[in-house]
């Protein structure tokens, strides 16, 4: 299913988690700021409306999308982070350097969230085209930062959950 068949900004809201106690860590791309600032935008406003605290959420700046795996690490590790959500947007170019980011992302933020077992959120916008990056980042297909919002705070809620069971 594409993004033109589901809205990135419109999702199931029942059951979510209490985050007012918990932090997040923001980590945004400089590459094509245009769009990741929106992405950023959407990311923010998203945990304060499903009730985050201004004062936990934090923000940190890479220069590019690649960064976004060391970056996300750093935060991953500090024990008062709960989750970090990573935004960027790598736009097709000439050459294949952009499949090499978008792979090295992709295993990368996949290998930080596994190592350090905290929600690690691949925000990452992949299109072939600016318009096609504007059109995600708030446009007619809704905003990919919103979207990684509550994946981070759904991902919260799930590990509350096993945790509770596991007390026992
Ligand atoms: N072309 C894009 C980049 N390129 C820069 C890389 O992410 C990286 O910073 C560089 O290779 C040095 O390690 N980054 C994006 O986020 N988006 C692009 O479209
Ligand atoms: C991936 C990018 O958009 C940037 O690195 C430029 O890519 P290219 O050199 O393939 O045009």
């Amino acid at each position: 299913m594409s993004s033109a068949d589901k809205n990135l900004s419109v999702f199931k809201t029942d059951g979510l988690p209490d985050i007012s106690s918990r932090k997040f860590a923001i980590l945004v791309a400089e590459w094509n700021s245009e769009v990741t600032e929106k992405l950023f935008e959407g990311a923010y406003n998203t945990l304060i409306q499903y009730g985050a605290e201004a004062e936990n959420i934090e923000r940190g700046n890479v220069p590019g999308s690649f960064e976004l795996t060391t970056g996300s690490l750093w935060y991953a590790l500090r024990r008062d982070i709960d989750a970090v959500i990573a935004l960027g947007v790598v736009i097709q170019g000439e050459t294949k350097h952009n499949d090499y980011i978008n792979h090295a992302v992709a295993q990368g933020l996949t290998n930080v969230s596994l190592k350090t077992e905290k929600p690690v959120i691949f925000g990452v916008l992949t299109p072939n085209t600016m318009e096609q990056a504007l059109e995600r980042a708030g446009g007619i297909h809704g905003n990919k930062g919103d979207e990684a919002a509550m994946t981070a705070i759904k991902m919260l809620g799930l590990y509350s959950e096993v945790a509770r069971h596991g007390s026992h």
